[in-house]
């Protein structure tokens, strides 16, 4: 992103808050007004003092503008954090509408933990850049032009040896800015780092635990924080070099004014009063120049965060599913001469692939592991697009289809974790969630799920824990047919469980799937032997290509692999 259209970015967050963002800045103006009357106040102290008048009018004065320039002050700074809120709120909430519209091919790339470091910590260093970098700077730039005019009101050539000093050390600071973007940048990249692999030993506890890697692992994420905190403190250099400047400038041009003062006042150019009065605004520019400063590193961190946040909203989204399908009646999927490989330099995970299903019955997928069943079910959805070949549902080519409709019409029943934490209602509701008390009835009868329902202490109310550990394996994959079947699919794809099931649990899932087979069309890969015994028709896939379509018996009698599969390990008899 250039620098010009990062501003635009920017001030695009910002739009929808100007109005509460000028109230704010005018009373940190109004604030900053009281400060600046109160060297001249202080003057008109020191005036009355030496020509022994009262001083009750100028103290009152001073009182007054101290009073004032506090509760105005605290007043804008609230208003300026509030809507620092507001912001990180609307940059929270377009970020995270972005990444669950993201392309599954994308999000593939892109690490979990990495993401949510850019959803938590960048969100909030761009408010920084409001708060500290735009408002505080817009004040101190009009404390700056205030304490200058004062200034020169006071003293032309002391104004002269001042801004010499400031213009010559600000040039050299402004030089470290880009520095400290650049830097700031990679900070938040190793945080996000250390997000990703943190994210992937809890992803992974279990197994962490079985292989005694977490000494490894908590290497492996200390190793990640050291990174961040070495970036940081290349943050922390170039920062503190840019700050230093703001107090080399104030002290080297305090002592030329008191030189140059000096010998003005000692020539009669100047009175004492005035030349106390020109350095009480020197140190007055100390604030402003070291707001400005922050500010321009604020801006600075800020533009950082903000790549991180554009690089996610920027990449292509995806429409949403429709509640319902449109239409109720089965419908049939045909690959074509499909080809299709996961990246450009990959080899072809599919290459050539045709087979029909037509609507209803029930079609099993079989075939060694890696063979492309999984990506058949990712190409019907569109996870991601093939490359060569036709594939229709319904008769229809599914580029043809809205998105959001192709999906509608298929339920789709992952192999894992298909149960998220939650209660049990809410994952049944997960993908209706305006499924009715009768419809939910209907769904639990249909996957046997209402003896697991009664059984249950609180019933459909009951927690069922991180991704549904709480469940047994053989519950969880019924739990996600159930919650697919409220959808009322036109079209079922279901990754059987590879789990070992009780007979119970194995006797119930095969009823399920013929039950639902009878209503509407379910391709389902398989890997028990009674799912395929069962099945209408069998596809027998093998790298990447279809071998052979029949029946059980067909296949037994006629196809070398499948007869294999089906007495070995690839099937679960
Ligand atoms: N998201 C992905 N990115 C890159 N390659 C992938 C991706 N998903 C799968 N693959 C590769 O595609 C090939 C086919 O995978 P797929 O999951 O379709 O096979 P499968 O027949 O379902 O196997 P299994 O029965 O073991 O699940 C595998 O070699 C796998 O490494």
């Amino acid at each position: 992103m250039s620098g010009e259209s990062s501003l635009k970015v920017l001030a695009a967050y910002v739009k929808p808050h100007r109005g509460i963002l000028v109230a704010g800045g005018l009373l940190g103006l109004v604030g900053s007004a009281a400060g600046l009357a109160m060297p001249l106040l202080a003057k008109y102290v020191v005036d009355a003092f030496g020509e022994n008048s009262s001083m009750a009018g100028p103290l009152l004065g001073l009182t007054i503008a101290v009073l004032v320039g506090a509760v105005v002050s605290a007043g804008g700074t609230y208003l300026m954090e509030r809507t620092g809120e507001g912001i990180v709120l609307g940059a929270r909430r377009r970020l995270v509408d972005r990444m669950l519209r993201l392309k599954v091919a994308d999000v593939d790339r892109l690490k979990p933990g990495d993401l949510l470091s850019r959803v938590t910590g960048d969100t909030t260093l761009l408010r920084s850049v409001l708060t500290n970098g735009i408002v505080d700077s817009i004040g101190a730039v009009f404390m700056l032009v205030g304490a200058i005019v004062m200034m020169a009101l006071m003293d032309g050539v002391l104004l002269l040896v001042t801004l010499l000093v400031v213009v010559v050390i600000g040039g050299m600071t402004a030089l470290v800015m880009p520095r400290i973007q650049k830097a700031q940048h990679q900070a938040q990249e190793a945080v996000g780092e250390m997000g990703a692999v943190l994210d992937r030993a809890l992803q992974a506890f279990r197994t962490v635990k079985a292989s005694g890697a977490e000494e490894r692992e908590v290497e492996v994420v200390g190793a990640a924080a050291e990174q961040a905190r070495d970036r940081g403190l290349q943050v922390a250099g170039w920062t503190s070099l840019a700050g230093v400047s703001t107090w080399m400038a104030v002290q080297i041009a305090f002592l030329c004014v008191l030189a140059v003062g000096g010998a003005r006042v000692a020539s009669g150019a100047l009175e004492v009063s005035g030349l106390i009065a020109f350095l009480l605004y020197l140190f007055y520019l100390v604030a402003p120049i070291g707001q400005l400063v922050e500010g321009a590193v604020q801006l600075q961190n800020g533009l950082a965060a903000l790549r991180r946040i554009r690089e996610i909203e920027d990449l292509p989204g995806e429409p949403v599913s429709l509640a319902a399908p449109v239409g109720s009646d089965p419908v049939g999927v045909r690959f074509e001469d499909v080809v299709f490989r996961y990246g450009e330099d990959r080899a072809p995970v599919h290459d050539g692939v045709s087979f029909e299903v037509p609507p209803g019955g029930l079609t099993a997928l079989v075939g060694p592991s890696g063979a492309g069943k999984s990506t058949v079910f990712a190409l019907i959805e569109r996870f991601y697009e093939h490359q060569e070949g036709l594939i229709t549902v319904g008769g229809r080519d599914i580029r043809d289809w809205p998105l959001g409709e192709l999906r509608a019409t298929l339920g789709y029943v992952e192999q894992d974790a298909p149960v998220l934490a939650g209660t049990l209602r809410e994952n049944l509701l997960f993908a209706a969630p305006e499924a009715t008390e009768e419809d939910l009835r209907r769904a639990l009868t249909r996957t046997r799920l209402d003896d697991l329902v009664s059984r249950l202490p609180e019933g459909l109310e009951t927690a069922v824990g991180h991704r549904g550990v709480l469940l047994s394996g053989g519950e969880r994959q019924r739990v996600a047919i159930a919650r697919a079947l409220l959808r009322r699919p036109r079209l079922l794809l279901l990754d059987e469980a590879t789990s070992q099931l009780d007979a119970v649990n194995e006797l119930r899932l095969r009823e399920v799937i013929a039950e639902v087979a009878a209503e509407t069309t379910v391709l389902v890969i398989a890997h028990r032997l009674s799912t395929v015994t069962n099945a209408d028709r069998i596809v027998v896939m093998e790298s990447g290509g279809v071998r052979a379509v029949g029946t059980h018996e067909e296949l037994v009698g006629g196809d070398d692999l499948y007869r294999e599969l089906a007495a070995t390990q690839f099937l679960v008899s």
